[in-house]
């Protein structure tokens, strides 16, 4: 289990002014889950992901990692961002290798989780290739590649298919299900959004805007279903996806006017 307790982040902007970016923060992800965080553009999302990531402190709060105190970036937690941080120097299977490189697995090994994992993410031709012969969202699977090498807990996506087109962004939604249905791993991911929190989560949780606070939990299971059943239009015409879409819609827009939440509130 992801523990986030009352996360609470504040920044020293340049001109002394004092920046509160999270407030108050607490989320749950547990195993199989995937926990999708919504809200407008400065709502401190990324600030929560990089906390948990062990790449900024929290002011306030806690968070552990099946009991552990997360407090630096670890193996134990895998990152994808919007724009991929593929080495351009190195191959694909070199860079979904970097992580176990930096743990010391001996060359052979790596090279062969690098190739067990290019085949989850349907690039298993692709792995001498360099990042410049591929797509943006090929990048993005050797990003997501990448960031299982190390066997992580949980992966961390921060609006991992914001600048892909959009047909390139639903085929990387299907494949991140189906990445999450054959490894079992407990995803926390960003986005703007609604249609695709709705369509990736197993909780949607909604920001208000600054300070960024969790204003409402729903659980969702149109990506249960997906996974199952494999009909992209029965999820999206389903009436409870549009009853939603619409329900978190005014919420996002009206983020103020604060939600009740549709679990208990976590203490
Ligand atoms: N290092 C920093 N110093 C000062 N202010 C910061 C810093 N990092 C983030 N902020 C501020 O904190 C707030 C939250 O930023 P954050 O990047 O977490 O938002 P976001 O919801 O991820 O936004 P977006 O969707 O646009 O990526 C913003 O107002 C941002 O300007």
């Amino acid at each position: 289990m992801l523990q986030v307790r009352n996360a609470s982040v504040f920044f020293s902007a340049r001109d002394g002014r004092v920046v509160h970016a999270l407030d108050r923060a607490s989320l749950d992800i547990d195993a199989n889950s995937i926990v999708v965080a919504l809200g407008a553009s400065g709502c401190g999302k990324s600030t929560l992901l990089n906390a948990i990531a062990g790449f900024l402190p929290l002011s306030e709060g806690s968070i552990t990692l099946d009991g552990q105190p997360v407090a630096s970036p670890g193996a134990d937690r895998g990152v994808v961002f919007q724009k991929d941080t593929l080495l351009p120097w190195s191959s694909v299977a070199d860079n979904v290798a970097l992580g176990l490189r930096f743990a010391g697995v001996p060359g052979r090994e790596r090279r062969e989780r690098a190739e067990e994992l290019l085949g989850l993410v349907g690039l298993e031709s692709f792995a001498d290739a360099f990042p410049h012969e591929l797509s943006g969202g090929m990048r993005q699977r050797v990003g997501i590649a990448r960031a299982l090498a190390t066997d992580p807990k949980i992966l961390l996506m921060d609006e991992p298919f914001g600048a892909l087109d959009s047909l390139t962004r639903e085929q990387m939604q299907e494949l991140l299900i189906d990445v999450w249905a054959r490894t079992g791993k407990r995803i926390f991911f960003i986005t703007h959004s609604i249609e695709e929190a709705l369509f990736l989560g197993t909780t949607v949780v909604v920001m208000s805007p600054r300070p960024g606070r969790i204003v409402a939990h729903f659980d969702v299971d149109f990506v249960r279903r997906f996974a199952a059943e494999r009909d992209v239009r029965a999820i999206l015409s389903a009436p409870e996806f549009a009853d939603l879409y619409d329900e978190i819609r005014s919420l996002v827009h009206r983020p103020q006017a604060e939600a009740e939440s549709r679990r208990m509130v976590l203490q």
